[in-house]
């Protein structure tokens, strides 16, 4: 399979749960879902987890990425650090929607501190569900990280 429907999915300790049922709910509707997460609920530190699956993104391995932890922000924070990577926490449908649609979002972050699981599945579908529309958005886009920046 190409990286086209290629997923990477991880998250820190507080979220191993919300992770298996974001697998199993998206693996159904057809990605390949690369989980690099942990395998027990260890404490463990978001950042290496937020980076390791923003690189598979910005490598091109994974077209997409969605990474949890216990709010979704220290996550995405690590995540953003990584060239090339657009993230954006969500807690409802509308953004996830809108963080594809305007912002090119290539990963979704989520806090299962913060939202249910019932949730979390609608804004995964709303985020897979959507599309970069370009135009005026590409132009903004590009200001985020020019070129060789
Ligand atoms: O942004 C950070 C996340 O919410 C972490 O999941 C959280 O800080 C972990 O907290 P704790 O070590 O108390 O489980």
């Amino acid at each position: 399979m190409t990286a086209n429907k290629r997923i990477v999915l991880s998250s820190d300790h507080a979220a191993l749960e919300l992770r298996a049922t974001i697998a199993a709910h998206i693996a159904e509707r057809g990605w390949e879902v690369v989980d690099i997460g942990p395998t027990t609920n260890e404490s463990t530190d978001y950042p290496l987890h937020g980076a390791a699956a923003a690189e598979r993104v910005a490598s091109g391995d994974c077209r997409l990425g969605i990474i949890l932890c216990g709010t979704g922000q220290g996550i995405m924070m690590a995540a953003n650090k990584v060239a090339g990577i657009r993230c954006g926490v969500c807690a409802d449908t509308f953004s996830a929607r809108m963080i594809r649609q305007h912002n090119d979002a290539n990963m979704l972050s989520m806090g299962v501190r913060v939202i249910g699981e019932g949730l979390a599945l609608e804004i995964v579908d709303a985020f897979l569900g959507a599309e970069f529309e370009g135009g005026r958005h590409a132009r903004r886009v590009d200001m985020i990280e020019p070129a060789g920046a």
